[in-house]
């Protein structure tokens, strides 16, 4: 039979109890430790992990109190505060066993015990400390992303007037539960914000849920939202929480809530207004604990008045509202941003001494900027990879998107599938003015798939 992996200290005063657990449990347990003095239990937890900790109550034979035996548990979560720890009281001691467990120990046995009931106890005991393990696991990874994604999503770069009045909104309704609409085109930083919003929640230390309004399709919405039970449509082989309950406790950003046709605007309504959602599959609504924060490149306010978007939906989300500025109303901030970029790819292609020239800088000014701070990041990103020069040169910086689209007629020889892709997004970017979510519906993919298009033939 093999052995539970398991670590279990046993404090008893009583030699035989000690033996009489020893021998049994040492079938069971890979490590299996006796000790008859609790004065001992400090160095024993300093020089050994243990997963479950058997502690009697009482010591001293035919003793009463069970001082001791409390302010043993004391310290050993003092020590540990996730220890299990299983009390061995005397039969008929409910009342104290009650007061154990309010004090922190995870189960109680009666002395004489029955080794198949304590054997399983100490099973439960072992599977919740794994468990508890698994969280903090999960925990660790958790903010660990959450560290990773932040790094891209750094710092706002900008001292603009507009720019300032978005750090004060941010500085005010950042703690606050309130629900945020972030407006601003394509490419002006509307998650940054979000996640900037987050940070300065007292949720920060939790989730922060993205979820891609424009890339959930019409029949899978409820199922990514609110989840599913095993068996509520073909594809469900199991039980799965939606993105409502992951980003329970933290913050859920819904981007291009725009995108969402009427049936589904309010199924979401519902959801936000009752504060509880209920999975595909399940009669069982649960309540949701989540900071909302929604943005749109999109002219909701006009689409209200044209019955495109329901109002009541729109006064749920807007308590606070946060407008982007594209980057063409805000040039003073262009010169700043464009530094801040070449440090990073300077460091990133271990170009240390790449600089840009006073001529380039000028062009950047005064481009347009159709894809924002998006546009430009990628830009310079592009000019330090081919620049071989000292400087970066204005010929550096091609801004293809932005032109009429040359290429749209498809020359009769030598086409390859990949210039027919750059072609066919050339066109439909030009053909919806850089705006992504417009070109990415036409042409019938998710703004990732087409951002990632973008970047992969260089427009
Ligand atoms: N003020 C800023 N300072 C520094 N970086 C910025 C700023 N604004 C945006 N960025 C960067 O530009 C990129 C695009 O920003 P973000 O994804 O937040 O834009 P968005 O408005 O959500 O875009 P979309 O509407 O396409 O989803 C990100 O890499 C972000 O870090």
């Amino acid at each position: 039979m093999s052995k539970i992996d398991c670590k279990i200290l046993i404090v008893d005063d009583e030699e035989d109890v000690l033996t009489a657990g020893r021998i049994f449990l040492k079938q069971h347990f890979s490590l299996v430790r006796t000790e008859p003095n609790p004065e001992k239990i400090p160095a024993l937890l300093q020089a050994e992990t243990y997963d479950v900790i058997l502690l009697d109550l009482n010591y001293s034979a035919g003793a009463t109190s069970s001082q001791e035996g409390f302010s043993m548990l004391k310290r050993i979560l003092r020590f540990d505060p996730n220890a299990i720890v299983i009390l061995i009281t005397a039969y008929g001691d409910i009342e104290l066993a009650v007061r154990a467990l309010k004090e922190g120990a995870t189960d109680f046995v009666t002395k004489p015990w029955q080794n198949e009931k304590l054997l399983a106890t100490l099973m439960s005991a072992c599977k919740l400390r794994r468990a508890g393990q698994e969280v903090k696991e999960l925990q660790t990874k958790q903010q660990h992303l959450n560290q990773v994604m932040d790094r891209h999503y750094g710092e706002f770069i900008g001292t603009s007037p507009a720019m300032q009045k978005v750090y004060q909104t941010i500085e005010k309704v950042g703690a606050t539960d309130a629900n945020v609409l972030i407006l601003g085109e394509n490419g002006t930083g509307k998650e940054l914000a979000a996640r900037a919003l987050h940070r300065k929640s007292k949720r920060a230390s939790e989730v922060f849920i993205n979820v891609d309004l424009g890339a959930v399709s019409e029949t899978l919405f409820e199922s990514e939202l609110f989840g599913s039970m095993k068996g509520a449509f073909t594809d469900a082989k199991e039980d799965r929480a939606g993105r409502f309950e992951i980003a329970s406790g933290g913050t859920l950003f819904l981007d291009e809530i725009g995108n969402l046709s009427l049936p589904l605007q309010s199924k979401l309504l519902t959801a936000l207004q009752s504060r509880m959602i209920t999975r595909l599959g399940s009669n069982k609504p649960k309540p949701i604990d989540i900071r909302l924060i929604c943005a749109t490149n999109m002219p909701l306010y006009d689409m209200v008045a044209e019955g495109k978007f329901r109002q009541d939906l729109l006064y749920r989300i807007n308590t606070v509202e946060i407008n982007l500025p594209p980057l063409r109303e805000r040039r003073e901030d262009i010169r700043l941003l464009v530094e801040h970029f070449l440090q990073n790819f300077r460091r990133k292609y271990q170009k240390p001494n790449l600089g840009i020239a006073a001529k380039t800088l000028q062009k950047l000014e005064t481009y347009s900027w159709p894809g924002n701070i998006r546009e430009l990041e990628h830009a310079v990103e592009r000019a330090v990879i081919l620049c071989d020069q000292s400087a970066l040169q204005p010929e550096d910086f091609y801004f293809g998107s932005a032109a009429p689209a040359k290429t749209t007629a498809i020359p009769d020889t030598e086409i390859t599938l990949e210039a027919l892709e750059k072609m066919m997004v050339q066109k439909t970017l030009s053909k919806h003015s850089g705006n992504i979510t417009h070109a990415a519906r036409d042409l019938g993919i998710t703004r990732t798939a087409l951002y990632r298009r973008i970047e992969k033939h260089g427009l």
